[in-house]
């Protein structure tokens, strides 16, 4: 569904290649500055490339116009600051249309409370809710069709535990639905529960690419990070990611 190959942007991405298909639960991790959100964008299609390609079914991403990706792809980026006091429920009307707020959406993110109250006015994690419902909106019939390709920027920054796992498990729940969902994010433990495909990221590169955080070793992971990992194993036999300072 997804391929891209040699991407370089100067100081952010050097010769990065990579695919993933429909159905796929990627996650990106990496320190900070890493290449995560360069990465994200050039897959959307939004940053120009110094070098190589990123091909959506088959077709480079620059051979599509922007409101023909608009309605297959969608972007939640980190920072995404409202200018105007416009209210929760004007803003999703804008991506929702006639269609109104899907009950997956509502039962995953809680958005029902806000509808009235302007976006600006949300606290950090309320407001996160709200951009990441927008996000997948836009593209809400390619997702209900299985053709969507989504790509979240820490979608789950400031949300607390419970709306952290509601949210990753409606993404699962998409990516069933055959859909590519790609996110970038620096928990561990989420990406250990719900990832089928993993991305590590450093200095700008793809450095391990993962079925699961199983087949990768503690002191790799710690290299990787720059910081001490240790994992115990639960009742259930499922890793637990520690991480510490050495
Ligand atoms: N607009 C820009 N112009 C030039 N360099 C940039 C720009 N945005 C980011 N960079 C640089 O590109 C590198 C990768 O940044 P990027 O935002 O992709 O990292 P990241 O892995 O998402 O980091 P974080 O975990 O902090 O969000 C960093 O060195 C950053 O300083």
């Amino acid at each position: 569904m997804l391929d891209f190959n040699h991407v370089e942007i100067k100081h952010r991405l050097k010769n990065v290649s990579g695919s993933a298909q429909a159905g796929q639960f990627v996650h990106v991790m990496g320190t900070n500055g890493s290449g995560k959100s360069s990465l994200l964008h050039s897959l959307a299609g939004l940053l120009s490339l110094d070098k190589g390609m990123v091909r959506l079914n088959r077709q480079d991403l620059q051979h599509y116009s922007l409101p023909q990706l608009a309605t297959i792809r969608c972007l939640q980026e980190q920072q995404q600051q409202s200018m105007f006091a416009l209210s929760v429920a004007e803003v999703l009307h804008f991506f929702s249309g006639q269609h109104g707020l899907p009950e997956e959406l509502e039962q995953a993110l809680e958005l029902k409370d806000f509808l009235p109250r302007p976006l600006n006015q949300l606290s950090g994690g309320e407001a996160r809710r709200v951009l990441v419902a927008r996000a997948l909106l836009q593209v809400w019939p390619a997702i209900e069709r299985g053709q969507a390709l989504v790509l979240l920027d820490e979608p789950n920054q400031g949300l607390d535990f419970k709306h952290q796992h509601l949210l990753f498990q409606l993404l699962a729940q998409i990516c069933q639905q055959n859909n590519l969902v790609i996110v970038n994010h620096h928990d561990l433990n989420l990406c250990q529960q719900y990832a089928n495909q993993i991305w590590l990221m450093q200095k700008g590169q793809i450095v391990e690419s993962l079925r699961s955080l199983d087949s990768i070793s503690n002191q790799a992971l710690s290299h990787i990070f720059g910081c001490g990992i240790q994992c115990a194993i639960d009742h259930t036999g499922n890793k637990i990611f520690q991480t510490y300072l050495d």
